[in-house]
């Protein structure tokens, strides 16, 4: 006998429905089976809702079995064999539908970044050749989702060489982490100015190699001289050319000021990988996270004394981000990460009117990102309401980086 296999499913049905794919030939069909799952659904959708069936073929990297269990029937639904399927092969397919699932409830909060590709490469056979064939569920939409694909597998090879088991080991003996937080509050009622984040970053995909000769310690002593509050470290090695190994190197050399580790969080394990590093705060992208993995985080990072900077973007991330419990610092960035387009007027629009009100009953510290290079500048984001600015290529570019704080703010802001 047939049966429907749900292919929306939670995380607690998706074993049972997998033992179900293995044990029974089952009717595929591409819909909700749960009322409150129903109620997550986008209105309209990113990316395609319906299950292709070219995901049996490969599903990230892996090849599946190339005889495909599926047969399509004339409705459009899809039949599984039932002795075609291993059981090892409909666990992966359930993981998939799981994934999807997730994707789905991040679509539904305005989220367009998928965690993974939604299909594997297809792939197609003309004689002896192998093709693959590119279509939207394997081609990122942007930048950032290219960044994020990637990032996905870089951290389950990292996750496997360090578990998370082994990095509690590590942190019980750690020393105390700084507060990036009252570093930045202490800053701003010293000078009156929006306090600094000097950014360690030696390139990025919008602009290239920012500087040759790039030592980041040189680099993050030349911020901290210049009176820096505190540091952001790129560590993303791909696209940005930085790396964990400066992060400590920098938090080694006797730099006393808090560290931001720059990173594209999608797991709770790079949290506490950077800990272990050396970070004070770490950076969550709203229009990565879905709302309760940063609240999630935001709780892991209390627990292990690390501030969470949670950066928005646009209107949509800055309503989703004040409605979340726990956010104390909140990163207003100009430039979009998947177009890459800067516009500093993006950090007033977003602080203006009930927004502004809100964040500043909360009693929340803003943090005006990008595209900031003169003292007018400055003063135009100030004005705005922020009490930080995140500064990285007009002060990295610098043959002095010292000199070049106090270009950026028209005077001396060191102690
Ligand atoms: O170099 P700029 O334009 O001064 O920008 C610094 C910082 O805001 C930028 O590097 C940044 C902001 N959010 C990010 C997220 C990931 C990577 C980088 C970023």
């Amino acid at each position: 006998m047939d049966s429907v296999i749900p292919l929306r499913t939670t995380t607690a049905t998706a074993a049972a429905t997998a033992t179900a794919a293995t044990s029974a030939a089952a009717t595929v069909r591409p819909q909700f089976s749960f009322q409150l799952l129903a109620n997550l659904r986008p209105k309209k959708p990113a990316f395609p809702l319906s299950v292709p069936t070219t995901i049996f073929t490969s599903h990230r990297g892996r090849v599946l079995p190339r005889c495909s269990p599926l047969r399509a029937q004339e409705d459009g639904s899809v039949v599984v064999s039932e002795s075609s399927i291993p059981e090892g092969e409909a666990l992966k397919i359930k993981e998939w539908e799981v994934e999807r699932f997730q994707d789905e409830i991040a679509a539904s909060q305005g989220i367009k970044i998928r965690r993974r590709p939604t299909t594997g490469p297809p792939l197609h056979y003309v004689g002896p050749f192998e093709f693959r064939m590119q279509n939207e569920g394997n081609t990122p939409c942007n930048i950032l989702e290219e960044i994020i694909w990637y990032k996905d597998k870089e951290v389950s090879q990292m996750k496997e060489k360090k578990p998370l088991i082994l990095l509690k080991k590590l942190l019980s003996g750690a020393p105390p982490t700084r507060d990036f937080l009252g570093a930045l509050k202490a800053s701003y009622s010293r000078t009156g100015l929006p306090a600094l984040i000097a950014e360690v970053k030696k390139a990025s995909p919008s602009r290239g190699v920012l500087r040759e000769d790039f030592n980041p310690v040189e680099i993050a002593k030349a911020y901290e001289k210049g009176g820096a509050a505190c540091l952001s470290v790129l560590t993303d090695q791909k696209y940005f050319q930085g790396s964990f190994e400066n992060l400590e190197a920098i938090r080694n050399a006797g730099v006393e000021c808090p560290l931001l580790c720059k990173e594209f969080v999608i797991e709770a394990w790079q949290i506490y990988y950077a800990r272990v590093k050396g970070a004070d705060a770490i950076l969550l992208i709203a229009a990565v996270l879905p709302n309760l993995d940063i609240q999630y985080m935001i709780k892991i990072c209390k627990l292990l004394g690390l501030t969470a900077l949670v950066e928005v973007h646009d209107e949509t991330e800055m309503d989703r981000v004040l409605g979340i419990e726990g956010v104390e610092l909140i990163g207003i960035n100009n430039r979009d990460l998947g177009t890459f387009k800067v516009d500093i007027s993006n950090t007033k629009k977003l602080l203006e009117g009930e927004r502004g009100e809100k964040i500043r009953e909360k009693g929340i510290i803003v943090v005006g990102e990008s595209g900031l290079f003169t003292p007018a500048d400055i003063g135009y984001v100030q004005e705005a309401g922020v009490k930080a600015v995140l500064v990285g290529e007009s002060l990295v570019k610098q043959e002095d980086p010292t000199k070049g704080i106090s270009g950026l703010f028209g005077k001396d802001i060191s102690c």
